[in-house]
């Protein structure tokens, strides 16, 4: 009735409050999500309504909606009330002047020129984590390893020198944390969203005392070589570049500590899923990285140019990324009534695309149930908005370059050292909502002979 002057999507919004969430979530869960998309796609067309997370929504699909829903002013990013009261005051939930200062902030913290500095960081950790955890084991279970070490490769740019001691304080609460993500809000004793909240205080309480202490030695005129997040911060605070306090600071540091490994573990373990099962790809892997450790010493590590010649790697990782992306979908909502294609969105509507609607889309990447990384060969072939596992426009993942260059880091290492078979063949994989195999990837390794003069 309110909106009876309105053109609303087509589509049923269900039962206030839950509405389709449990069907999708379900539908995730079995991984028939994209077979759901479809559903909704024949029925009601590429825009259609419904009830999504407690709110009113409206899925758009194809790559015009991505386009719209990456690029439109009047769309905001929201998290749920969970990940907003658990994470504090990050860049998800900012807007205006104070948004800007903390993308411009995170993103030059995170780009290729600072990621050149990090090389080494990653290579001493994945280096470090090999030969802990997989060196000398018959089988392995690969997603709670990659979650380990990319939370370690993070922590150890965000904390500098101090990595080592702080993780191993955090590690548990970090996991507490981000399972509590997705729970129902309820200040309960024992519930996920409570043991989530307490995690959360500790957490904020270890990072508010580095970051005081970064703060005083910078204004003692010591922190002038530390080379951590919080120095970073406080320096370009100094600077001029924004106005956050050290509260903050400390939030979208927890935050770039979630962002920083959930995603791209999921990308290492699927990675090695698929290469369990294709032999040629794993092949051309191999070849690449062996030529690159051909011209290495034995203990020399990894630098920026040996990443830049991981070409195919990386596409193996993008092929990847297109048929499991970590994300499945953007989310936003509407600042104000808009329009879309004809369509009325209302103000406080939430708005989403899924990535598997142009991921696996035959129009645009042929036969795309099959995994074929010859397909980023030439890169100018995909259009505009049709491969986005990292988002697009002006929130598009800042992290992406850091993700590409510690997953190359990690692939060298593993490919090299090791051959590996999947314990379960047929192990398949849900997504809650992030994909995870049912197994968490337990694999059989063994050592490889290493070709003549490699570096391992
Ligand atoms: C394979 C790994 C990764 C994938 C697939 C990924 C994907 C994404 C996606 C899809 C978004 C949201 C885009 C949107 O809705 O428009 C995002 C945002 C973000 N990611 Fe990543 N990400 C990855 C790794 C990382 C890493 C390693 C970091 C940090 C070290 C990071 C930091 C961020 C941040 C800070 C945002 C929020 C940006 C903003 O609010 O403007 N990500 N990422």
């Amino acid at each position: 009735f309110k909106y009876s002057s309105y053109n609303l999507p087509p589509g049923s919004l269900g039962f206030p409050f839950i509405g389709q969430s449990i069907s999708l979530l379900r539908a995730l869960r079995s991984n028939t999500d994209y077979q759901w998309y479809q559903g909704r796609i024949k029925k009601y067309g590429p825009v259609s309504k419904m009830w999504l997370f407690g709110s009113p929504a409206v899925m758009m699909a194809g790559p015009a909606a991505n386009h719209f829903i990456f690029s439109n002013k009047d769309l905001l990013f929201t998290g749920t009330r969970s990940v907003n009261l658990l994470t504090g005051r990050n860049i998800l939930m900012l807007s205006g002047e104070e948004l800007k200062q903390v993308r411009s902030a995170l993103q030059n913290f995170l780009s290729p020129e600072m990621v050149i500095k990090y090389v080494s960081k990653m290579d001493r950790e994945v280096r470090r984590h090999v030969k802990l955890n997989w060196v000398g084991h018959k089988t392995v279970t690969v997603l709670p390893l990659a979650k380990r070490l990319m939370f370690d490769i993070i922590c150890s740019v965000i904390f500098g020198q101090e990595a080592g001691s702080v993780r191993e304080a955090l590690a548990t609460d970090f996991q507490t944390l981000v399972k509590a993500a997705l729970s129902i809000p309820l200040k309960v004793p024992f519930t996920r969203f409570s043991k989530g909240f307490n995690a959360s205080k500790r957490i904020r309480k270890v990072l508010r005392g580095i970051a005081r202490e970064r703060e005083t030695l910078l204004q003692q005129g010591h922190g002038a070589s530390a080379d951590d997040f919080f120095t970073y911060m406080l320096a370009s605070r100094a600077e001029g570049a924004h106005l956050l306090t050290v509260e903050d600071i400390v939030d979208n540091a927890i935050f770039l500590l979630i962002a920083g490994y959930e995603t791209s573990s999921v990308l290492i373990t699927f990675m090695l899923w698929h290469l369990d099962k294709e032999p040629e790809v794993l092949g051309k892997i191999t070849e690449e990285q062996d030529e690159i450790a051909r011209n290495k010493g034995p203990d020399d590590a990894l630098t920026w140019d040996d990443v830049s010649r991981m070409k195919y790697t990386w596409k193996v990782a993008m092929e990847t990324l297109r048929t499991i992306p970590p994300i499945f979908g953007s989310f936003r909502t509407a600042t104000k009534d808009i329009e879309y294609q004809g369509y009325h969105i209302p103000k406080g509507w939430l708005v989403f695309t899924a990535q598997p609607v142009t991921h696996l889309d035959a129009n645009i990447f042929a036969e795309p149930s099959k995994f074929d990384p010859a397909r980023f060969e030439n890169n100018s072939s995909i259009p505009p908005y049709c491969f986005v596992p990292f988002g697009g426009g002006p929130r598009m993942c800042p992290g992406n370059e850091f993700a590409r260059t510690e997953t190359l880091v990690t692939m060298h290492y593993l490919v090299m050292q090791f051959k590996w078979k999947m314990c379960c063949k047929d192990e398949g994989y849900k997504k809650d909502p992030s994909p995870m195999p049912l197994l968490g990837l337990p694999i059989e390794l063994q050592p490889r002979c290493l070709p003549e003069n490699a570096h391992a």
